[in-house]
């Protein structure tokens, strides 16, 4: 028997005049789920999260928290809680009067406030800076008093809108744990909107990745990972080598390359990417039977290191990683073969060639010792799509 959900998003469907924010979005969410909606700018995950909380209207479908229809219900009647990018906090209330605030503007009992901002503001660890104004916090601290504010009401669902974007990365990882620590001790249910790839699969128990507007998958990180479902998704989601070409029985056939095995249950003959993992590729100056290519460089990352190798006929270097350092120098020449790959379908109005044997490569460089900050190295507008 499968549980009621706390949140049932059913056929949503969200217009800005000629813009389509939103077509039928339906999605569940579970009773104490970390969520996230991820996806690239401008795809439509605030427009959701605002609706979920009221500052929007959809044009069609439902929103249903615990079998209660929230459409007709003004944002401040319903039993959620939105913490903002911005976090709104007032400059010249106190930590604890900040936190405060929202029970107050209810008509919660003065006794009764005293003892949930407490115990909040233990919980977020702040305890020691009840009386501090936020100009005198750093950005974690002010983060956190965002959090104890949304949490002391006890909303069934806390939606967070970007909630570590104005930290920076150092913090922003060690907050990315906090709020996990932080939604497991509370049992809440965590709705995050977030860009950032690898912030959603170090949180959130199941991921929806949205695309201009459509659900393209909602699975766990793992699921995401292992088996993504469309092309877009295999790119935003951690690192991928994006082999383009057409489905065959055993796999992609990538022209100027041959077959790329391949597990999929796609039309054979349909347009389709092989997606290879870096640690799914194999590369080693002994490695016979593959691909011939040269090493272009090699980037040490402390538990792994990636290694680029320029394969003739490619448009774009291939990643391979391996654990720990790596013995082979720019230069080298190399064997490449590929393990573990999936095929997923792929556009057919973005050929892979034009006219040449020569495939489309996508490579997604998620780090690297001088790569640039993660959130926007992991985003699609960072992988080098090259068309030959
Ligand atoms: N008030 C508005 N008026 C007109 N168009 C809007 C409005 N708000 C959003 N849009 C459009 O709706 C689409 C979805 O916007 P939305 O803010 O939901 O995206 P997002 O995924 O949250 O992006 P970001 O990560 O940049 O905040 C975009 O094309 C955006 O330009």
């Amino acid at each position: 028997m499968t549980a009621e959900p706390l949140l049932r998003v059913d056929g949503v469907r969200a217009v800005y005049g000629d813009t389509v924010a939103l077509h039928d979005i339906s999605l569940d969410i579970a009773h104490n789920e970390f969520f996230a909606l991820l996806g690239p700018s401008g795809c439509g995950k605030t427009t959701l999260l605002r609706s979920i909380a009221g500052f929007e209207t959809p044009a069609a479908g439902r929103i249903i928290v615990d079998g209660i229809d929230l459409l007709p219900l003004p944002a401040h009647k319903r039993p959620v809680n939105m913490m903002f990018q911005s976090y709104a906090l007032f400059p010249h209330l106190s930590v604890e009067r900040n936190i405060a605030y929202g029970l107050e503007a209810e008509g919660v009992g003065r006794a009764e406030i005293r003892t949930r901002v407490g115990e909040v503001m233990e919980v977020v660890r702040l305890g020691h800076l009840a009386k501090r104004r936020p100009s005198q916090l750093s950005g974690g601290q002010r983060q956190r008093v965002a959090l104890a504010r949304a949490i002391v009401k006890r909303p069934k669902l806390l939606l967070l809108d970007e909630p570590l974007s104005a930290l920076d990365r150092q913090v922003r990882a060690s907050m990315q744990l906090e709020l996990k620590r932080l939604q497991h001790e509370v049992g809440l249910t965590f709705v995050v909107v977030t860009h950032d790839q690898e912030e959603a699969m170090s949180m959130a128990d199941r991921i929806a990745v949205l695309n201009e507007g459509r659900l393209e998958q909602l699975a766990t990180p793992q699921e995401l990972y292992a088996d993504p479902g469309s092309r877009f998704v295999a790119a935003f989601i951690g690192t991928a080598n994006l082999l383009d070409g057409d489905a065959t029985a055993e796999g992609v056939a990538v022209p100027g390359m041959g077959l790329v095995p391949a597990a999929h249950s796609l039309d054979v003959g349909s347009p389709a990417t092989a997606v290879v993992r870096p640690e799914d590729v194999t590369v080693g100056t002994e490695v016979s039977g593959g691909l011939r290519g040269t090493v272009v460089d090699t980037y040490f990352l402390g538990g792994a290191s990636t290694i680029s190798v320029e394969v003739p006929g490619l448009p774009a270097p291939l990643l391979a990683s391996v654990h720990g350092a790596t013995r082979l120098a720019r230069g080298a020449e190399v064997g490449v073969t590929f393990g573990r790959a999936t095929a997923v379908p792929r556009d057919p109005s973005q050929p892979p060639s034009f006219g040449t044997t020569v495939p489309t490569t996508a490579i997604t460089v998620t780090d690297g010792a001088d790569a640039p900050d993660a959130a926007e190295a992991s985003a699609p507008t960072r992988s080098q799509d090259v068309s030959a």
